[in-house]
């Protein structure tokens, strides 16, 4: 089974592609792309996070849910956003 990854590593990992701008990147697409194309799929993969709960079961919401979290990550990263700025509102 693969390591469990962190909310926390997931933005540092995407934070540090976004300056490094790797090939093959999916998130270095999507920022190239930009904000609109980005908000875009975290309303897609938010509808898909409720469908699967509401009509697929737990696991495929968690699979779902993740894609969800991943977007709205990227989403802060391509509005300039750090962790703590989400946080402090919470
Ligand atoms: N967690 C994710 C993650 N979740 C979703 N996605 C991508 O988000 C994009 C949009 O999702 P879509 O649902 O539209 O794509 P899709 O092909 O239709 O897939 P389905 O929803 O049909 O399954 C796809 O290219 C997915 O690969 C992700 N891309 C990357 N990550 C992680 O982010 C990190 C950096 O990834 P790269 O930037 O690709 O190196 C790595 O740790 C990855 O595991």
């Amino acid at each position: 089974m693969a390591p469990v990854k962190t909310f926390e590593e997931l933005f540092a990992e995407l934070q540090e592609k976004a300056v490094t701008r790797p090939e093959g990147s999916s998130t270095v697409v999507a920022l190239e792309r930009g904000v609109h194309f980005i908000g875009k799929k975290v309303v897609e993969e938010a509808a898909e996070s409720w469908m699967a709960a509401e009509h697929e079961g737990p696991e495929r919401a968690a699979e779902e849910i993740s894609q969800l979290l991943y977007q709205a990550q990227v989403l802060m990263i391509a509005t300039g956003l750090k962790l703590e700025d989400v946080y402090r509102h919470l």
